[in-house]
């Protein structure tokens, strides 16, 4: 965790006003750190199943499913081919202001399988919630969330299941004017 937390602190960037959380994967220790980092945050959990939102959670999800031991299921943003039984909501306003439509495959989402969702980042935690709502629509139950960074916001945590993070947003460098 420690490795984790200086790699994300030494690697994090601010460019042209957004927050870069792909920067850091492209360093081979970073990225070895980041997956250990997140997986060792998720193992209490014991979740059955790792869930990831489009895009930097299909590259993390599946990293630390592989080290747990269990499977990966994709939660896309609208306009993603996704052949199958599909289920989709549409979030509140995101960090962006943007309501975005999300959508799983409830074929591949058992009833009562406990669902841990990584991701790089939450802040109004829209997209985590609406995930939540997708893994409750198949009788699954999301037990945590896990990411590089937490920013949520009070509102978000206390509707969310518990937020583990490798770093918290006031930790990371301010964007400079
Ligand atoms: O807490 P929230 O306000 O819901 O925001 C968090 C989400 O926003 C980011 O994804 P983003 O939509 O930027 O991903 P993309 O640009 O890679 O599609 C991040 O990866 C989370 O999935």
């Amino acid at each position: 965790m420690t490795s984790a937390r200086h790699h994300v602190l030494k690697q994090f960037r601010w460019i042209n006003g957004d927050a870069d959380t792909w920067g850091m994967l492209a360093d081979p220790h970073s990225l070895s750190a980041i997956i250990a980092g997140l997986t060792e945050l998720a193992r209490p959990a014991q979740p059955d199943l790792i869930l990831g939102i489009e895009a930097r959670g299909f590259v993390l999800g599946p990293a630390v499913a592989a080290a747990l031991g269990v499977g990966f299921v994709p939660v896309r943003k609208e306009g993603g081919m996704f052949p199958g039984d599909v289920i989709r909501r549409v979030t509140a306003p995101d960090y962006r202001g943007n309501k975005v439509e999300l959508s799983t495959r409830r074929d591949l989402i058992q009833p009562g399988q406990r669902v841990v969702l990584i991701d790089d980042w939450i802040e109004t935690g829209s997209q985590s919630l609406t995930s939540a709502h997708l893994v409750s629509a198949c009788g699954a139950e999301l037990c945590a969330v896990v990411v590089i960074v937490d920013e949520a916001s009070d509102d978000a945590r206390a509707q969310l299941p518990p937020i583990h993070a490798l770093v918290t947003g006031e930790e990371l460098p301010v964007q400079s004017a």
